[in-house]
């Protein structure tokens, strides 16, 4: 039985890694070893109801996880940096399944999401390929709900305007934004609770909370998301994107197997990404220049029929407000795209919107799937 390294297993990466792999039953095909980098020798978890051998090991200990065959970290990018090289240095030729983006336009690493890239999987596994990294949840989410168009060759290029949780920026920031929603509230609540209070003061009083020095905003970087948004998520980079926009288009284009973003043969794919206020699901609107005219009908069965877990919306008001939502989506596997219409510009522009969540097949899903990849090999 393959003995599997888990890194990050509490983090809220890991912990949703951990609940789908006892929910698939994967515990059944591996020996765990879980490791810490806080609590080393402590008492290891037991998932799946399968008891750990070892006590928790050092996560910067190379000869334990030298002794791992597969080694899947959700402890994020420094991590990775610290530990990856010195690692592979010490001649470990195991597989390392990654959830941070460190790795992810490596030479010999792959971008993992089997549903839209099972072929450039397989032909890096026939290659030797040992560094299995999942994609940025923007990015694998597009290509889970359009990978049909993708595999059809029908696009030609995309802008993706994002609406991304706070999830996205980690664990405190979700605490963070329920705080400020609770702060808003707080401000108000007695002008609420009396039906003749003036909405303007109400108004006044919610923008006074959040403009104020009082209001928790720590963990976004003193910027309020509850009651507004931030249209900038991760470092500047070259030519006014930000890190989040540049993503798009350089893995997107390496998880098809394209030539690089940019050079001859890649797909144009930039927009802007915005933070809001949802808790764990990131949504799109995405504008889609097609190679050519095709009926809406042919279309949606393209993209429906892409994967299990890809559901065309019809274009309809009531169901797209019961299923085209974060509330709607969060916590499950459902991939919705709705508002699926030819746009104003020509009928070779398809307008969509889809919405994922970004700890499932965001994050978590795809490291499980490549696992198990590997153990059915
Ligand atoms: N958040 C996201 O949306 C995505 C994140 N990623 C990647 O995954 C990495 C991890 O992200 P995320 O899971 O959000 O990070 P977390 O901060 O939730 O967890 C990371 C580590 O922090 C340590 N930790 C310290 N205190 C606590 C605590 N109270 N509860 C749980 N863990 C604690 C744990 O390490 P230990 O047990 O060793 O102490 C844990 O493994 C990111 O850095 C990124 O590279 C990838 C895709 C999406
Ligand atoms: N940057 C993403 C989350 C994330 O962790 O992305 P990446 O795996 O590419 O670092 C967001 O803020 O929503």
């Amino acid at each position: 039985m393959n003995r599997v390294g888990l890194v990050g297993w509490r983090g809220m990466v890991g912990s949703v890694l951990m609940q789908r792999m006892v929910e698939e039953g994967d515990f059944a095909y591996i020996e765990p070893v879980y490791f810490s980098t806080s609590n080393a020798g402590g008492k290891a978890p037991a998932f799946g109801g399968k008891e750990a051998a070892e006590p928790l090991q050092d996560a910067t200990n190379i000869d334990a996880l030298k002794a791992c065959d597969i080694v899947i970290t959700c402890q994020g990018g420094d991590y990775t940096k610290a530990v990856y090289p010195k690692l592979r240095a010490a001649g470990w030729k195991g597989h390392w399944i990654d959830a941070a983006s460190a790795l992810r336009m490596e030479d010999n690493a792959v971008i993992v999401l089997d549903p839209v890239n099972r072929n450039v999987i397989d032909a890096a596994l026939a290659r030797g390929g040992r560094d299995w990294i999942g994609g940025n949840c923007t990015v694998s989410l597009m290509l889970m709900g359009l990978g049909g168009l993708f595999r059809h060759g029908l696009v030609e290029w995309i802008s993706a305007m994002t609406y991304q949780a706070a999830s996205g920026a980690g664990a405190q920031n979700m605490r963070e934004l329920i705080s400020q929603m609770g702060a808003i509230h707080e401000s108000v609540k007695d002008l609420l609770a009396d039906p003749a209070s003036a909405i303007l003061e109400i108004d006044r009083k919610v923008a006074e909370t959040i403009r104020s020095d009082a209001f928790p905003t720590k963990h976004f970087r003193n910027t309020p998301l509850a009651g507004s948004l931030i249209p900038w998520i991760d470092v500047p980079v070259e030519d006014g994107q930000s890190k989040e926009e540049w993503k798009g288009g350089a893995e997107c284009n390496k998880i098809l197997g394209n030539a690089p973003f940019r050079s001859a043969g890649s797909i144009p794919i930039d927009g802007l990404c915005v933070r809001i206020g949802a808790m764990r699901c990131h949504s799109q609107a995405l504008t889609i220049k097609l190679k050519k005219d095709a009926p809406l009908d042919e279309l949606a069965d393209i993209i429906a029929g892409a994967n299990p877990w890809v559901k065309v919306v019809p274009n309809e008001r009531e169901i797209t407000e019961r299923e085209l939502t974060p509330t709607a989506v969060t916590g499950t596997l459902a991939v919705p795209v709705g508002r699926l219409h030819k746009l104003a510009m020509g009928d070779d522009y398809l307008g969509a919107f889809t919405v994922g969540d970004q700890l499932l097949w965001g994050a978590a899903e795809p490291l499980r799937r490549m696992l198990r990849i590997l153990l059915e090999r």
